[in-house]
């Protein structure tokens, strides 16, 4: 029997996305274990994600252990993975998404963002900052690291009125009853790969292994949208730190892609929507009407911003 070592942040959330990946691996016959450890981008809590040096805090030290062999593939949230990816790696699934969206999460039921009222709003991603300036500038954002688990109890020793968060591991972490509002997609436009649960091996893994893995786990739709987003990604050279979303859905046999640039302050925004049918294609068709309407001032300024 082929047995699996899958590499794992060791989060609540990360174990979770693990053993889903390893049920998937079993239902073709396959065993596997975890090798779980702890990132950098776990464990330095006091400055934001954009101050530790953005680019792989969550997976370096996994991709590490795929070269060294200590494990066989990883599985990353496919939002936490940087646009540029090492050469002698690949990923080869993308699991089906789950709602992508973003939700409030509060103890107040009738807690609601278009209120007048200045509420205190955590969130550690500049993404959602940005929006949550850009659309409800009446409120405040709080920066809120830490897994779910951590931010949960933050909330609840009132360290903030509300958060946001991805619908997904809220679900995943079954904490939907503190859910108070749903944030409309097409409005708050999700990070790119939000939802999807990616493998990545290295390219020399044995190809009959590979394309098991790649039948059991990868879900063609979603694939698609992710290559699509992650496409655009890789031509602004976003990373998770900087408020570069992108979104795609498929409408009938078409990726249709919403994608933008937003400043930190929310002030300026930059966002279009196209459709298309290569995922490729689509993404830098995308990012060039971004380029072309002057998005690369704004990344250079936001840079500027967060190495200040
Ligand atoms: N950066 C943290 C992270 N990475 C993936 C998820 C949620 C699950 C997903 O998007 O697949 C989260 C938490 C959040 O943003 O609320």
């Amino acid at each position: 029997m082929t047995h699996i070592k899958i590499g794992t942040r060791n989060s609540v959330l990360a174990l979770w996305q693990a053993n889903h990946v390893g049920h998937l691996l079993e239902s073709i016959g396959f065993s596997y274990e975890l090798i779980a450890i702890s990132t950098k981008g776990d464990q330095v809590l006091d400055r934001s994600l954009s101050k530790i040096g953005s680019k792989g805090v969550f997976t370096e030290e996994l991709e590490s252990m795929l070269r060294e062999g200590s494990i066989d593939i990883a599985q990353h949230s496919a939002k936490d993975l940087p646009s540029h990816l090492p050469d002698d790696l690949e990923l080869i699934a993308f699991t089906e998404r789950e709602a992508a969206h973003d939700v409030v999460l509060s103890l107040d039921p009738t807690l609601r963002l278009n209120s007048d009222k200045k509420l205190r709003i955590g969130t550690s991603s500049t993404r959602r900052r940005a929006f949550l300036q850009h659309l409800y500038p009446q409120h405040e954002a709080v920066e809120m690291r830490g897994n779910l688990q951590t931010r949960l109890e933050k909330l609840k020793q009132g360290t903030c009125d509300a958060m946001l968060l991805a619908y997904a591991g809220v679900h995943r972490m079954e904490m939907t009853s503190y859910i108070q509002e749903h944030l409309d997609l097409s409005q708050f436009v999700p990070a790119v790969g939000q939802g999807s649960v990616a493998i990545q091996c290295v390219k020399s893994l044995d190809s009959y292994i590979k394309e098991q893995i790649r039948m059991a786990c990868n879900h063609l739709d979603t694939e698609k949208c992710l290559l699509a987003e992650r496409s655009l990604l890789y031509q602004l050279e976003g990373g998770c730190s900087v408020p570069v979303y992108g979104h795609a859905q498929l409408k009938e046999e078409q990726i249709q892609l919403t994608a933008g640039v937003l400043s930190l302050n929310g002030q300026q925004k930059l966002e279009f929507t196209k459709i298309g049918t290569d995922p490729q294609i689509l993404g830098e068709l995308l990012a060039g009407d971004l380029v072309n309407s002057g998005a690369r001032k704004i990344l250079q300024t936001i840079r500027a911003e967060l190495n200040s």
